[in-house]
Protein backbone atom coordinates (compact mmCIF):
# COMPACT_ATOMS: atom_id res chain seq x y z
CA UNK A 1 0.00 0.00 0.00
CA UNK A 2 1.81 3.28 -0.75
CA UNK A 3 1.83 6.18 1.96
CA UNK A 4 1.08 9.63 1.60
CA UNK A 5 2.40 11.12 4.70
CA UNK A 6 6.12 9.97 6.02
CA UNK A 7 6.74 10.77 9.51
CA UNK A 8 10.53 9.88 11.12
CA UNK A 9 11.83 10.67 14.39
CA UNK A 10 9.78 13.70 14.29
CA UNK A 11 11.15 15.69 17.57
CA UNK A 12 9.30 18.83 19.29
CA UNK A 13 10.33 20.81 21.83
CA UNK A 14 8.20 23.61 22.65
CA UNK A 15 9.78 27.14 24.00
CA UNK A 16 9.40 26.47 27.80
CA UNK A 17 11.58 23.11 27.25
CA UNK A 18 8.50 20.84 26.97
CA UNK A 19 8.53 18.27 24.79
CA UNK A 20 5.35 17.67 23.10
CA UNK A 21 6.76 15.35 20.60
CA UNK A 22 9.30 12.98 21.53
CA UNK A 23 10.09 11.01 17.93
CA UNK A 24 7.27 9.96 16.41
CA UNK A 25 7.55 7.44 13.11
CA UNK A 26 3.92 7.38 11.22
CA UNK A 27 3.08 6.29 8.02
CA UNK A 28 -0.27 6.96 6.37
CA UNK A 29 -1.62 5.13 3.54
CA UNK A 30 -3.19 6.74 0.57
CA UNK A 31 -7.36 7.06 0.77
CA UNK A 32 -6.85 5.62 4.56
CA UNK A 33 -9.09 6.95 7.91
CA UNK A 34 -6.45 7.00 10.42
CA UNK A 35 -7.92 7.82 13.63
CA UNK A 36 -5.50 9.44 16.00
CA UNK A 37 -6.59 8.36 19.45
CA UNK A 38 -4.96 10.13 22.48
CA UNK A 39 -6.02 11.76 25.77
CA UNK A 40 -5.49 15.40 26.43
CA UNK A 41 -2.48 17.08 25.85
CA UNK A 42 -1.02 13.49 24.63
CA UNK A 43 0.55 15.58 21.44
CA UNK A 44 -2.28 15.28 18.68
CA UNK A 45 -2.58 18.94 17.84
CA UNK A 46 1.04 19.52 17.94
CA UNK A 47 1.74 16.57 15.30
CA UNK A 48 -1.09 17.74 13.09
CA UNK A 49 0.23 21.36 13.25
CA UNK A 50 3.51 20.03 12.34
CA UNK A 51 2.94 18.42 9.56
CA UNK A 52 0.39 21.47 8.51
CA UNK A 53 3.85 24.01 8.84
CA UNK A 54 2.14 25.93 11.76
CA UNK A 55 4.47 24.55 14.02
CA UNK A 56 8.59 23.73 13.28
CA UNK A 57 9.84 20.55 14.67
CA UNK A 58 12.82 20.31 16.61
CA UNK A 59 14.16 16.98 14.57
CA UNK A 60 12.95 13.95 12.46
CA UNK A 61 11.46 14.93 9.11
CA UNK A 62 8.11 14.46 7.94
CA UNK A 63 6.28 14.52 3.79
CA UNK A 64 3.51 14.69 2.53
CA UNK A 65 2.94 13.32 -0.99
CA UNK A 66 6.78 13.26 -1.32
CA UNK A 67 7.25 16.81 -0.40
CA UNK A 68 9.10 17.51 2.80
CA UNK A 69 7.04 19.71 5.13
CA UNK A 70 9.94 22.38 5.57
CA UNK A 71 12.30 22.29 2.26
CA UNK A 72 8.92 21.69 0.22
CA UNK A 73 6.50 23.48 2.28
CA UNK A 74 4.68 24.97 -0.34
CA UNK A 75 4.41 22.01 -2.14
CA UNK A 76 2.97 19.65 0.75
CA UNK A 77 0.90 22.25 2.29
CA UNK A 78 -1.32 22.64 -1.07
CA UNK A 79 -2.08 18.75 -0.90
CA UNK A 80 -3.24 19.39 2.83
CA UNK A 81 -6.41 20.64 4.00
CA UNK A 82 -6.85 21.41 8.10
CA UNK A 83 -10.13 21.54 9.66
CA UNK A 84 -9.00 23.26 12.89
CA UNK A 85 -10.13 22.04 16.34
CA UNK A 86 -11.42 25.94 16.83
CA UNK A 87 -14.20 27.65 15.40
CA UNK A 88 -12.74 30.39 14.05
CA UNK A 89 -14.60 32.63 11.24
CA UNK A 90 -15.56 35.86 9.85
CA UNK A 91 -18.74 36.12 11.83
CA UNK A 92 -20.05 38.79 9.12
CA UNK A 93 -18.78 36.78 5.54
CA UNK A 94 -21.26 35.14 3.80
CA UNK A 95 -20.81 31.49 3.74
CA UNK A 96 -20.06 31.54 -0.23
CA UNK A 97 -17.73 34.32 0.33
CA UNK A 98 -15.16 32.68 2.91
CA UNK A 99 -15.17 29.26 1.02
CA UNK A 100 -14.49 31.08 -2.26
CA UNK A 101 -11.34 32.90 -0.28
CA UNK A 102 -10.12 29.95 1.51
CA UNK A 103 -9.27 28.39 -1.79
CA UNK A 104 -7.98 31.96 -3.14
CA UNK A 105 -5.41 31.84 -0.87
CA UNK A 106 -3.87 28.63 -2.17
CA UNK A 107 -3.52 30.72 -5.52
CA UNK A 108 -5.97 28.44 -7.14
CA UNK A 109 -8.18 30.11 -10.05
CA UNK A 110 -12.05 30.56 -8.90
CA UNK A 111 -14.27 27.40 -9.75
CA UNK A 112 -18.04 28.10 -9.57
CA UNK A 113 -18.91 24.43 -10.05
CA UNK A 114 -15.99 23.25 -7.40
CA UNK A 115 -17.77 25.37 -4.25
CA UNK A 116 -21.50 24.72 -5.40
CA UNK A 117 -20.65 21.44 -5.61
CA UNK A 118 -18.68 21.46 -2.08
CA UNK A 119 -21.37 23.39 -0.14
CA UNK A 120 -23.86 21.01 -1.61
CA UNK A 121 -22.52 17.60 -0.08
CA UNK A 122 -21.75 19.20 3.27
CA UNK A 123 -25.63 20.43 3.49
CA UNK A 124 -24.54 24.09 2.93
CA UNK A 125 -25.70 25.40 -0.29
CA UNK A 126 -29.10 26.43 1.55
CA UNK A 127 -27.07 28.56 3.39
CA UNK A 128 -24.79 30.29 1.28
CA UNK A 129 -26.01 33.54 1.56
CA UNK A 130 -26.06 33.49 5.38
CA UNK A 131 -23.62 35.23 7.52
CA UNK A 132 -21.08 32.35 9.58
CA UNK A 133 -22.66 33.80 12.88
CA UNK A 134 -26.08 32.99 12.00
CA UNK A 135 -25.12 29.40 11.79
CA UNK A 136 -25.26 26.40 14.08
CA UNK A 137 -22.36 25.26 16.38
CA UNK A 138 -22.73 22.12 13.56
CA UNK A 139 -23.32 24.10 10.44
CA UNK A 140 -20.04 26.07 11.27
CA UNK A 141 -17.84 22.75 11.34
CA UNK A 142 -19.22 22.04 8.16
CA UNK A 143 -18.06 25.35 6.46
CA UNK A 144 -14.81 24.49 7.95
CA UNK A 145 -14.67 21.71 6.59
CA UNK A 146 -16.02 23.64 2.99
CA UNK A 147 -12.80 25.67 3.43
CA UNK A 148 -10.36 22.78 3.90
CA UNK A 149 -11.81 20.75 1.11
CA UNK A 150 -12.18 23.96 -1.22
CA UNK A 151 -8.10 23.86 -2.95
CA UNK A 152 -9.12 19.92 -3.52
CA UNK A 153 -6.18 18.74 -0.87
CA UNK A 154 -5.50 14.40 -1.15
CA UNK A 155 -5.32 14.68 2.95
CA UNK A 156 -7.60 15.70 5.34
CA UNK A 157 -6.63 16.75 9.18
CA UNK A 158 -9.57 17.01 11.31
CA UNK A 159 -8.53 18.04 14.48
CA UNK A 160 -11.47 16.60 16.94
CA UNK A 161 -14.15 17.09 14.65
CA UNK A 162 -17.30 15.82 16.67
CA UNK A 163 -15.83 17.69 19.97
CA UNK A 164 -18.52 19.18 22.08
CA UNK A 165 -21.48 18.18 18.99
CA UNK A 166 -24.67 16.12 19.80
CA UNK A 167 -24.62 12.80 18.70
CA UNK A 168 -26.87 13.03 15.65
CA UNK A 169 -24.33 15.61 14.50
CA UNK A 170 -21.70 13.46 14.86
CA UNK A 171 -23.21 10.31 12.74
CA UNK A 172 -24.00 13.22 9.84
CA UNK A 173 -19.86 14.05 10.46
CA UNK A 174 -18.96 10.37 10.02
CA UNK A 175 -20.79 10.14 7.25
CA UNK A 176 -19.19 13.23 5.49
CA UNK A 177 -15.80 11.71 6.51
CA UNK A 178 -17.00 8.33 4.71
CA UNK A 179 -17.96 10.51 1.41
CA UNK A 180 -15.01 12.03 1.05
CA UNK A 181 -12.91 8.65 1.69
CA UNK A 182 -14.88 7.10 -1.42
CA UNK A 183 -13.59 10.11 -3.11
CA UNK A 184 -9.97 9.46 -2.42
CA UNK A 185 -8.89 11.41 0.02
CA UNK A 186 -7.12 10.32 2.88
CA UNK A 187 -8.48 11.58 6.52
CA UNK A 188 -6.73 11.76 9.52
CA UNK A 189 -8.83 12.53 12.37
CA UNK A 190 -8.26 13.09 16.14
CA UNK A 191 -10.25 12.51 18.71
CA UNK A 192 -10.26 11.00 22.12
CA UNK A 193 -13.77 9.66 21.35
CA UNK A 194 -12.89 6.04 21.26
CA UNK A 195 -16.49 5.16 19.76
CA UNK A 196 -15.44 7.46 16.70
CA UNK A 197 -12.64 5.69 15.50
CA UNK A 198 -14.49 2.23 16.31
CA UNK A 199 -17.24 3.87 13.77
CA UNK A 200 -15.17 5.25 11.01
CA UNK A 201 -10.95 4.50 11.00
CA UNK A 202 -9.62 2.05 9.28
CA UNK A 203 -6.40 1.71 11.22
CA UNK A 204 -6.13 3.61 14.87
CA UNK A 205 -2.64 4.94 16.08
CA UNK A 206 -2.52 5.88 20.35
CA UNK A 207 -0.44 8.67 20.60
CA UNK A 208 0.50 9.19 24.39
CA UNK A 209 2.85 11.74 25.87
CA UNK A 210 4.20 12.61 22.56
CA UNK A 211 4.78 8.92 21.32
CA UNK A 212 3.00 6.61 19.15
CA UNK A 213 2.04 3.56 21.59
CA UNK A 214 0.37 1.72 18.98
CA UNK A 215 -0.67 1.88 14.52
CA UNK A 216 -3.07 -1.31 14.48
CA UNK A 217 -5.63 -2.51 11.69
CA UNK A 218 -9.16 -1.49 13.30
CA UNK A 219 -10.17 -5.32 12.17
CA UNK A 220 -7.24 -6.83 14.74
CA UNK A 221 -8.35 -4.01 17.07
CA UNK A 222 -11.60 -5.34 17.38
CA UNK A 223 -10.74 -8.96 17.22
CA UNK A 224 -8.82 -8.31 20.29
CA UNK A 225 -11.97 -6.44 21.79
CA UNK A 226 -13.75 -10.01 20.96
CA UNK A 227 -11.73 -11.62 23.68
CA UNK A 228 -13.43 -11.82 26.82
CA UNK A 229 -13.30 -13.47 30.24
CA UNK A 230 -15.19 -15.61 32.44
CA UNK A 231 -14.23 -15.30 36.12
CA UNK A 232 -15.38 -18.24 38.25
CA UNK A 233 -16.16 -17.65 42.15
CA UNK A 234 -14.98 -21.48 43.74
CA UNK A 235 -17.08 -22.28 46.51
CA UNK A 236 -13.80 -23.53 48.45
CA UNK A 237 -10.59 -22.14 47.95
CA UNK A 238 -7.70 -23.84 46.15
CA UNK A 239 -3.84 -23.20 46.01
CA UNK A 240 -3.42 -24.53 42.28
CA UNK A 241 -5.37 -24.87 39.60
CA UNK A 242 -5.74 -29.08 38.98
CA UNK A 243 -3.55 -30.28 36.56
CA UNK A 244 -6.46 -31.73 34.58
CA UNK A 245 -7.56 -28.30 34.03
CA UNK A 246 -3.86 -27.22 32.43
CA UNK A 247 -5.11 -26.56 28.98
CA UNK A 248 -7.57 -23.78 29.78
CA UNK A 249 -4.73 -21.57 30.91
CA UNK A 250 -6.71 -20.67 33.69
CA UNK A 251 -5.89 -17.45 36.29
CA UNK A 252 -6.04 -18.40 40.10
CA UNK A 253 -6.30 -15.17 41.99
CA UNK A 254 -4.28 -14.48 44.90
CA UNK A 255 -6.98 -15.59 47.43
CA UNK A 256 -7.73 -18.97 45.52
CA UNK A 257 -11.01 -18.14 45.31
CA UNK A 258 -11.82 -17.51 41.96
CA UNK A 259 -10.47 -18.40 39.07
CA UNK A 260 -10.41 -16.25 35.35
CA UNK A 261 -10.31 -17.98 31.87
CA UNK A 262 -10.34 -15.89 28.84
CA UNK A 263 -12.08 -17.03 25.53
CA UNK A 264 -12.45 -15.60 21.93
CA UNK A 265 -16.76 -14.81 20.97
CA UNK A 266 -15.60 -15.01 17.66
CA UNK A 267 -13.71 -18.37 17.24
CA UNK A 268 -14.09 -20.94 15.13
CA UNK A 269 -13.89 -23.63 17.21
CA UNK A 270 -16.21 -22.24 19.96
CA UNK A 271 -15.54 -20.72 23.48
CA UNK A 272 -14.48 -24.03 24.94
CA UNK A 273 -17.38 -22.73 27.96
CA UNK A 274 -19.31 -26.03 28.38
CA UNK A 275 -16.11 -28.14 28.11
CA UNK A 276 -14.61 -25.72 30.70
CA UNK A 277 -17.46 -26.13 33.10
CA UNK A 278 -17.78 -30.34 32.40
CA UNK A 279 -13.65 -30.01 33.27
CA UNK A 280 -14.17 -28.41 36.36
CA UNK A 281 -17.17 -30.69 37.92
CA UNK A 282 -14.62 -33.68 36.82
CA UNK A 283 -11.94 -31.79 39.01
CA UNK A 284 -14.03 -31.67 41.90
CA UNK A 285 -14.94 -28.04 42.01
CA UNK A 286 -17.73 -26.71 43.20
CA UNK A 287 -19.14 -23.17 41.33
CA UNK A 288 -20.28 -20.56 43.80
CA UNK A 289 -21.07 -18.02 41.03
CA UNK A 290 -19.43 -16.55 37.70
CA UNK A 291 -18.83 -13.41 35.66
CA UNK A 292 -18.10 -12.42 32.28
CA UNK A 293 -16.37 -9.52 30.87
CA UNK A 294 -15.30 -8.00 27.83
CA UNK A 295 -12.51 -6.50 26.87
CA UNK A 296 -13.31 -3.50 24.41
CA UNK A 297 -11.45 -0.41 22.82
CA UNK A 298 -11.65 1.59 25.86
CA UNK A 299 -9.55 -0.88 28.09
CA UNK A 300 -7.17 -1.80 25.81
CA UNK A 301 -6.79 1.96 24.77
CA UNK A 302 -6.30 3.00 28.27
CA UNK A 303 -4.39 -0.26 29.24
CA UNK A 304 -2.07 0.82 26.69
CA UNK A 305 -1.73 4.97 27.77
CA UNK A 306 -1.35 3.70 31.78
CA UNK A 307 1.42 1.09 30.43
CA UNK A 308 3.16 4.16 28.64
CA UNK A 309 2.88 6.03 31.49
CA UNK A 310 4.54 3.69 34.36
N1 LIG B 1 3.03 26.61 22.65
C1 LIG B 1 3.22 25.70 23.59
N2 LIG B 1 4.16 25.88 24.55
C2 LIG B 1 4.38 24.94 25.50
N3 LIG B 1 3.69 23.78 25.61
C3 LIG B 1 2.74 23.56 24.70
C4 LIG B 1 2.44 24.50 23.65
N4 LIG B 1 1.44 23.98 22.91
C5 LIG B 1 1.12 22.80 23.45
N5 LIG B 1 1.90 22.54 24.53
C6 LIG B 1 1.86 21.35 25.38
O1 LIG B 1 2.17 20.22 24.59
C7 LIG B 1 1.39 19.08 24.99
C8 LIG B 1 0.66 18.53 23.78
O2 LIG B 1 -0.35 19.46 23.38
P1 LIG B 1 -1.34 19.16 22.15
O3 LIG B 1 -2.22 20.34 22.01
O4 LIG B 1 -0.53 18.74 20.99
O5 LIG B 1 -2.13 17.92 22.74
P2 LIG B 1 -3.44 17.22 22.17
O6 LIG B 1 -3.14 15.77 22.15
O7 LIG B 1 -3.86 17.85 20.92
O8 LIG B 1 -4.46 17.50 23.34
P3 LIG B 1 -5.97 18.04 23.28
O9 LIG B 1 -6.80 16.86 22.96
O10 LIG B 1 -6.17 18.53 24.69
O11 LIG B 1 -6.01 19.15 22.27
C9 LIG B 1 0.46 19.58 26.08
O12 LIG B 1 1.02 19.22 27.32
C10 LIG B 1 0.47 21.08 25.92
O13 LIG B 1 0.27 21.73 27.16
Amino acid sequence: MSSIVEVQGLRKVYDDGFEALKGVDLSIHKGEILALLGPNGAGKTTLISTLCGITTPTGGSASVGGHDIIGGYRAARAMIGLVPQEVALEPFEKVINTVRFSRGLFGKKQDDALVERTLRQLSLWDKRHNQTKELSGGMKRRVLIAKALIHEPQVLFLDEPTAGVDVELRRDMWQVVEELRAQGVTIILTTHYIEEAEAIADRVAVINKGEILLVQDKATLMQQMGRKSLRIELAEPITAVPEALSEYELELSDDGQSVTYHYDTRGQSGTGITRLMQALAQAGLHLRDIHTRQSSLEEIFVGLVREGAA
